[in-house]
């Protein structure tokens, strides 16, 4: 089995400003093939933006390896696209530049860049929007342009650090729906972080839970729900909360430790 993202025994430490080593992550190992969605839960600050940073190769692992392609993670690979909690827009350009940075970054010429960008910026329902700038959009607009700017690069791994998460309820359904169906015309690997266990497993294929800090895998639920879905439909059926029922005996208790040990965001 050749896997897209491959973590093996990862542990991450960081130095802190008392000059103590702060394990982040330790021990994981994890594997994602082509065209799975796994979606990663665990408390606040337990590590799971960290585990994500060991394969964008923003950070290296102090000990284990991170392969992506087969190949050891030394910078940042390529065919790897992220979205985060915050949008990454300029806001002096338009929609259509913005969209069209990646491609042109890419070394693709200008015309064929705003081509691919133009497409993108279409597939994401914001066609009549292309020369608009950031503060004119709404929320989930702006969420549309990064899932574009991100999509149009062709990644064969998407990181996703919460990116709904500032979204209203509507607009983050919308946007999940978005997402799964875009998604599924492409064989892309997901590892999408998130606090929302209902968004986890209406979005995935596999939810790993994260123990509280320091980061190791606790355990790991294979999701059997029919696609295509529908995420505001999904959540309704049995089989939907039954596997809920079981993830949240799991995390729930290192939701535990984790508020006991001070923190005050929930999982
Ligand atoms: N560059 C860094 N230097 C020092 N410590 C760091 C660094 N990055 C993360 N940490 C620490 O590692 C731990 C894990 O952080 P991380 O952001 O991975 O958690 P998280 O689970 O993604 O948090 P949240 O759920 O709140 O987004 C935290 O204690 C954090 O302070």
């Amino acid at each position: 089995m050749s896997y897209l993202v491959d973590i093996d025994h990862a542990t991450k430490r960081f130095l802190t400003s008392a000059g103590t080593a702060h394990t982040a992550v330790q021990d994981i190992t994890l594997q994602v093939t082509a065209g799975e969605f796994v979606a990663v839960v665990g408390p606040t600050g337990c590590g799971k933006s960290t585990t994500l940073s060991l394969v964008s190769g923003l950070e290296p692992p102090s000990e284990g390896s991170v392969r992506v392609n087969g190949q050891p993670v030394r910078g940042i690979p390529s065919g790897v696209g992220y979205m985060f909690q915050a949008d990454a827009m300029l806001p002096w350009r338009t929609v259509l530049a913005n969209v069209a940075s990646g491609p042109l970054w890419q070394g693709k010429p200008k015309e064929q860049a705003d081509a691919l960008a133009r497409d993108w910026v279409a597939r994401v329902g914001l066609a009549g929007f292309e020369d608009y700038y950031m503060h004119q959009l709404s929320g989930g607009m702006r969420k549309r342009v990064a899932l574009a700017q991100t999509l149009v690069n062709e990644p064969s791994i998407l990181l996703m650090d919460e990116p709904f998460s500032a979204l209203d309820v509507q607009t983050r359904a919308l946007m999940q729906n978005e997402l799964l169906d875009l998604w599924s015309g492409t064989s892309a690997a997901v590892i999408f972080v998130t606090h929302d266990l209902e968004e986890a497993i209406t979005l995935a294929d596999r939810v790993v839970v994260m123990t509280a800090s320091p980061a190791r895998i606790k355990d790991t639920f294979e999701v059997h729900l029919e696609r295509p879905r529908n995420v505001e439909e999904i959540r309704m059926t049995p089989e939907f909360i039954a596997i809920y029922r079981e993830v949240w005996s799991s995390l729930s208790d290192e939701v535990a430790i984790a508020r006991k040990t001070g923190a005050s965001r929930v999982a």
